[in-house]
């Protein structure tokens, strides 16, 4: 086994600080063979579908790989950008702004990068990266608030699987959720509430969150309870009454139960029990995406519609909005606690040169 590493590495270099923010990840391009190659990649991650391996190869390569590929192109190309995937524009205006607000505390002693668990930039490409930039102390926030194994945890093994082939291995820290942080929920009251005061309050609000099989939260996933979490600290920052607010899950897949209730069949039912007004927003998406652009603002609308209902409107991510990146930067600043700059005080970079021209 060879490890990776950069040859006759300069030790004096200065030691920086490594911010990695990372979300899902999005295909190439809106097209079947993009799609075939990024679903092949998510869809084989045993801790997103946790089916048995041999059984799984059958149905994945057989059924999903031939049947899915089109028709996920065609959705979307219907929210595909002149800049690209809608998750990758919002992702790439998230770091610019979380990369300036570091730069005024931190200046060049911090290297803030995107990372994605599928597809591109790979997590893998940004650590290289990162390492060749002199990173020797690491902090990875996923962009998932909820944690769930399927995301956060699969994050983590793609770290720990590039690390396993790494020799000189970074300080790390990783945030695997922030549910309950003060400042995201109030980013997201505020966002809410601004929309409100505009555009008025509609008989439901609701907070929709992309599912998981139900067997993920028997067996321990704490995923659901994080999501309920969210919602009752956003409902109370709003001040919302029970009547006036519900969660629900979305994006199901696959034949088995996922989390109840579920977003779609939610959606066509509160017209036949007089509730003809909704606004929903998603508090696990940080990001807009194929999943709340398309499926909740219209498939879902269309489902409520039909169903009877007179107004529909979904509130966007919080996506680059200040609040939000506000929010981030002071929850990577919380983590970031005891690391910076004391690292790069000239007694241990003296060590380190005379380390550096022992080996030369
Ligand atoms: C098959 C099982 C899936 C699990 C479990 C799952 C969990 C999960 N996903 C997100 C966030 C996103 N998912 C997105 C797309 C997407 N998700 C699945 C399947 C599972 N997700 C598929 C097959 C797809 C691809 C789209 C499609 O073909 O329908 C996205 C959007 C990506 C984009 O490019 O826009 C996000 C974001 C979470 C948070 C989660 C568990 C908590
Ligand atoms: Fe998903
Ligand atoms: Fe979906």
């Amino acid at each position: 086994m060879a490890y990776q590493g950069q040859p006759n590495f300069d030790h004096r270099q200065p030691r920086r600080i490594g911010v990695l923010i990372t979300n899902l990840g999005t295909p190439d391009a809106p097209e079947t063979g993009a799609l075939r190659r990024y679903l092949r990649e998510f869809l084989s991650d045993p801790r997103v579908v946790e089916v048995p391996r041999f059984i799984w190869f059958f149905i994945l390569n057989l059924v999903i790989l031939v049947i899915r590929p089109p028709r996920s192109a065609h959705a979307y190309k219907t929210v595909w950008t002149e800049q690209g995937s809608p998750l990758l524009v919002h992702s790439e205006n998230q770091l610019a702004g979380i990369r300036e607000r570091l730069s005024k505390q931190y200046g060049d002693d911090v290297v803030v990068k995107l990372g994605m668990r599928y597809g591109n930039p790979s997590i893998a490409s940004q650590l290289q990266a990162m390492e060749e930039e002199g990173v020797r102390q690491l902090l990875v926030l996923p962009l998932y608030p909820q944690y769930s194994g399927s995301t956060n945890g699969s994050t983590f093994d793609a770290l720990a699987k590039d690390f396993m082939q790494r020799r000189w291995l970074p300080d790390l820290r990783f945030i695997s959720h922030y549910p309950d942080y003060p400042p995201y929920i109030q980013a997201m009251a505020d966002h809410i509430r601004a929309y409100r005061e505009q555009h008025g309050h509609a008989d439901k609000l609701i907070f929709s969150y992309h599912g998981v099989p139900k067997r993920y939260l028997t067996n321990g996933d704490p995923y659901f309870c994080e999501c309920h979490k969210t919602s009752r600290l956003l409902a109370e920052a709003l001040g919302l009454s029970e009547d006036q607010w519900m969660t629900t899950f979305q994006s199901r897949f696959g034949r088995e139960e996922w989390l109840q209730p579920y977003t779609d069949f939610t959606l066509k039912a509160l017209p036949g029990q007089g509730i003809k007004s909704v606004q929903l927003f998603c508090p696990g998406f940080s990001a807009d995406c194929l999943e709340t652009i398309e499926e909740i603002d219209v498939e879902n609308r269309g489902y409520f519609e039909e169903a009877g209902g007179e107004s529909f409107a979904y509130i966007s991510a919080l996506n680059d909005a200040p609040v939000h990146l506000d929010a981030l930067t002071q929850l990577i600043e919380d983590n970031l606690q005891g690391w910076a700059p004391a690292n790069n005080q000239p007694d241990i970079l003296d060590a380190r040169a005379s380390r550096a021209d022992a080996i030369r």
